[in-house]
């Protein structure tokens, strides 16, 4: 991932680089070598001299060389000064995001530099969303201290929330009307016949775009990659969705491979007839959450978040994620014996008696960090592969709510309060489905926790007016106690939602919980259960922080003014 390449700039460490540097450092050889020449000797023994050296010549070497001992200090003085406060003024740059490398966005967006300097977007939202509510369900940054990194003994029971107290009626009124035809130029809540994934006036499949037909021998997921379509991957009650999962999870594994590219380690499993899959293996038991001190973008992949995700997006109505089934590997045969190269040098055996192996990768993959089965048997997800790139060439866009993948440096969007004018009136994000798509990610990352949201894909043939593919959420369902309220920025920033994303989301909040729907479709995973129970939990609390964020859009829209004064008393 390009952006971690940008970690560790760090400015020059301790003086010698300016000391050495330029024509200090060419003076300093020519003094050095006069002083050689003169001064070099002058330390040796007085025995060892010609006793007709003329004793004014040694006071003379002397007082030369006191005088650049003087000069020296004197240097080594100032270029230590400058050097600290270039440090200082550097890393203060740093710590306001003033840096000045700007986010750019797909080049074309020009962000100015406007008076909003330094004034943190998010504090703003935070503010916002965090301490002015009294709604009675209360809109927060959720976080409860966990019981400790991991859970403290055995599964927690599986909870239903109790009903909420807050129907969000307001909210559920606007979509009755929208029903009605009413409300048309809605600014927050975009209705459904102004939404080209509702209206889908041409929804082209993959094979009718490339005028190719599934042959009487195709596997099952040849066949589905055929059928993806302009505005999502699959149809709501599309068959060859559990086809797909019951292959990867049972089909004989022919060849393993490592994935190049990305920061951890993927391997690309071949099954008979073609089929393939992308591999992440597990690291951990399903309680492990994020490291306190991890960054996001130094969290490790978890294998079930993969999997979690991909049902979550599925009873979301997305259908915008590749389907994802866990399984259980011998890794002796259904990976060392038939994977060759270099990877095969990173297999051994642990102190455990283990097997392990690393493979090659930018994180995380060395002995300190690898991965290994029990003895040799390893759980992990594997993920429905997309057409490849003859069949469906696919288009990588930077997100414009990317983060900045620096441990001290912000992102555009965190310093800019109206970044949003900015995304929403540049291209794909002026007209059509894109700016939407955006808003349905924020709300899809939001829930599973997901900070890695740095660039997404479509499908080049479909052109702009196409879906935007959830591919990696390995980050995803890090941290069940934390309600990372800066993933909504996109929503908080932009202030509009699909009416039928809405309708969701309320339809869980006012029936039966997001969590009992996830629990349900994930017990036909052969490594049931996927989800902690805590982040399950999770996934209920976070839809109340959604709609409260949704209805506080409504209200300002409504009452701008009176939504202005309230928000920074
Ligand atoms: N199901 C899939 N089939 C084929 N290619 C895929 C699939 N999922 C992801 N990819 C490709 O592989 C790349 C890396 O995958 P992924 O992002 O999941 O790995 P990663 O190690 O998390 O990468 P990164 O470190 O860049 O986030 C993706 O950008 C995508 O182009
Ligand atoms: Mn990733």
């Amino acid at each position: 991932m390009d952006g971690i390449g940008r970690l560790g700039h760090d400015p020059p460490r301790g003086p010698s680089a300016v000391w050495l540097s330029g024509q200090w450092r060419a003076r300093w050889r020519r003094r050095w070598r006069g002083c050689a020449r003169d001064c070099k000797r002058s330390p040796s023994p007085e025995h060892a001299r010609a006793p007709s050296t003329p004793p004014p010549r040694r006071s003379t070497a002397r007082t030369m060389l006191n005088m650049k001992l003087k000069e020296r200090l004197a240097l080594a003085l100032s270029a230590f000064l400058v050097l600290f406060t270039l440090m200082l003024i550097v890393d203060l740059q740093m710590d306001y995001g003033m840096s000045g490398h700007r986010v750019p966005l797909h080049g074309r967006v020009k962000v100015s530099d406007d008076e909003d300097k330094g004034r943190s977007a998010y504090i703003e939202f935070r503010k916002r969303f965090l301490q002015k509510s009294n709604g009675s369900n209360g809109s927060r940054e959720y976080e409860q201290s966990a019981p400790s990194e991991t859970s403290s003994g055995g599964e927690p029971e599986p909870r239903t929330p109790a009903p909420p107290s807050d129907k969000y009626e307001d909210l559920e009124e606007i979509l009755h009307e929208q029903l009605q035809g009413k409300l048309e130029d809605h600014q927050v809540v975009v209705p459904p016949h102004r939404d080209l994934n509702v209206l889908r006036p041409e929804n082209p499949t993959i094979g009718e775009m490339e005028d190719l037909e599934p042959s009487i021998n195709a596997s099952n997921l040849e066949k589905f990659q055929l059928r993806i379509a302009q505005h999502e991957l699959y149809e709501e009650e599309e068959v060859l969705v559990d086809a797909v999962l019951k292959d990867m999870s049972s089909l004989p594994i022919i060849h393993a491979e490592q994935k190049e590219g990305g920061t951890q380690l993927k391997l690309i499993i071949d099954y008979p007839n073609g089929i393939q899959a992308l591999f992440k293996p597990m690291r951990f038991a399903r309680d492990v959450q994020t490291l306190p001190n991890h960054f996001y973008f130094s969290d490790y992949e978890r294998h079930n978040a993969e999997i979690a995700a991909f049902h979550l997006d599925r009873i979301l109505g997305f259908r915008r994620a590749m389907p994802v089934v866990g399984r259980v590997l011998n890794m002796t045969t259904e990976i060392y014996d038939v994977t060759e190269g270099d990877i095969l040098k990173t297999f051994f055996v642990s102190p455990a008696n283990n097997f392990c192996f690393h493979g090659k990768c930018s994180y995380y993959c060395d002995t300190g960090h690898a991965i290994c089965g029990n003895p040799d048997m390893l759980e992990g997800s594997f993920a429905a592969f997309l057409p490849s790139s003859d069949l469906a060439e696919r288009k990588v866009w930077r997100h414009p709510w990317r983060r900045s993948y620096h441990k001290r440096r912000k992102a555009q969007w965190e310093l800019q309060s109206d970044y949003c004018d900015t995304v929403r009136t540049t291209a794909p994000y002026d007209s059509g489905r894109r700016l939407l798509d955006l808003m349905d990610m924020a709300v899809f990352d939001f829930l599973t926790g997901n900070m890695d949201r740095h660039h997404y894909e479509t499908f080049k043939m479909f052109g702009n007016e196409t879906f935007t593919l959830h591919l990696d959420q390995g980050r995803a369902f890090g941290k069940a106690f934390h309600d990372e309220l800066s993933i909504l920025a996109p929503l908080l920033q932009c202030c509009v939602l699909r009416h039928t994303t809405l309708r969701n989301l309320l339809k869980f909040h006012n029936g039966i919980p997001l969590s009992k729907y996830l629990r349900e479709s994930m017990k036909i995973d052969p490594v049931a259960p996927i989800l902690w129970e805590p982040h399950l939990a999770a996934l209920d609390r976070r839809i109340v922080t959604i709609l409260d964020a949704i209805r506080k859009c409504v209200d300002k829209t409504n009452n701008p003014l009176q939504a202005e004064v309230n928000d920074f008393v």
